[in-house]
């Protein structure tokens, strides 16, 4: 595994590709193309070897902890402190996951179990696997900083969204693949208008189909 092409090639070899579809994601946005990430989190040993690539551009004696948020990222954030430990010369390098409460109340993310402790006056690695709008790796860093840590670096699997330092925080990003694709908001979203039918497996289609439909109700 040593350029994106080989690593396009392993994700489509793992099915984690999914093209001509009509896909929703969390930030709202719709295209064509989904990278199932959850494909790849069947397979613990490619996750193993993706994760070792991530941590790869650091030093792992600079790096106390690494933060991922819910849910997909925590299993990057195991595997990532993992192969950064085994470089360590001593210590380890604990994982923490950032998570959002259910019950609406805690809209941003937080630390909890105790995980705070471990962020604060830390430096932190936050690992994500897609950056689409950069949103979510956005959040996680705010939380970082507001809990007292220390941001080295944002490590992700895939950046499909062109996301720069700038959107997140001024953050540096490495991305083991720099994928630009087309997404479109809902209203400008050209599948919506040719009626192609939104993808209910994958991604957010069936909220989204939820939601449309409360509000069409609302409307009779
Ligand atoms: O860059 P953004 O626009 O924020 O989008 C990318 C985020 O969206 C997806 O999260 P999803 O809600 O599918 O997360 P999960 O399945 O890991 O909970 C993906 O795993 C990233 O976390
Ligand atoms: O932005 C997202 O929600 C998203 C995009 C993508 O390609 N894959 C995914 O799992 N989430």
């Amino acid at each position: 595994m040593s350029s994106d092409a080989t690593l396009m090639e392993l994700f489509e070899q793992a099915g984690a590709i999914i093209t001509n579809s009509h896909f929703v994601y969390s930030s709202g946005r719709h295209s064509s193309v989904y990278l199932n990430k959850d494909a790849l989190y069947l397979r613990p040993e490619l996750i193993s070897s993706l994760c070792e690539r991530m941590g790869q551009p650091y030093d792992p004696e600079q790096i106390d902890v690494v933060v991922g948020p819910v849910i997909g990222a925590v299993i990057l954030s195991q595997w990532t402190a993992y192969h950064l430990t085994r470089r360590k010369l001593s210590g380890e390098t604990r994982a923490v996951f950032a998570e959002k409460g259910s019950d609406g109340v805690d809209k941003q993310f937080f630390f909890g179990r105790g995980y705070d402790k471990f962020v604060k006056g830390s430096n932190v690695l936050v690992v994500e696997d897609i950056l689409t709008t950069g949103g979510s790796a956005r959040q996680t860093i705010e939380a970082v900083r507001r809990y007292g840590g220390n941001v080295i670096g944002l490590s992700v699997l895939c950046n499909r969204g062109n996301v720069g330092p700038e959107q997140v925080g001024g953050v540096p990003i490495h991305a083991l693949v720099e994928l630009p694709l087309q997404t479109y908001t809902a209203e400008e979203c050209p599948f919506c208008r040719d009626g192609v039918p939104v993808n209910t497996e994958l991604g957010k289609g069936r909220a989204f189909l939820a939601k449309q439909q409360a509000a069409d109700a609302q409307k009779l």
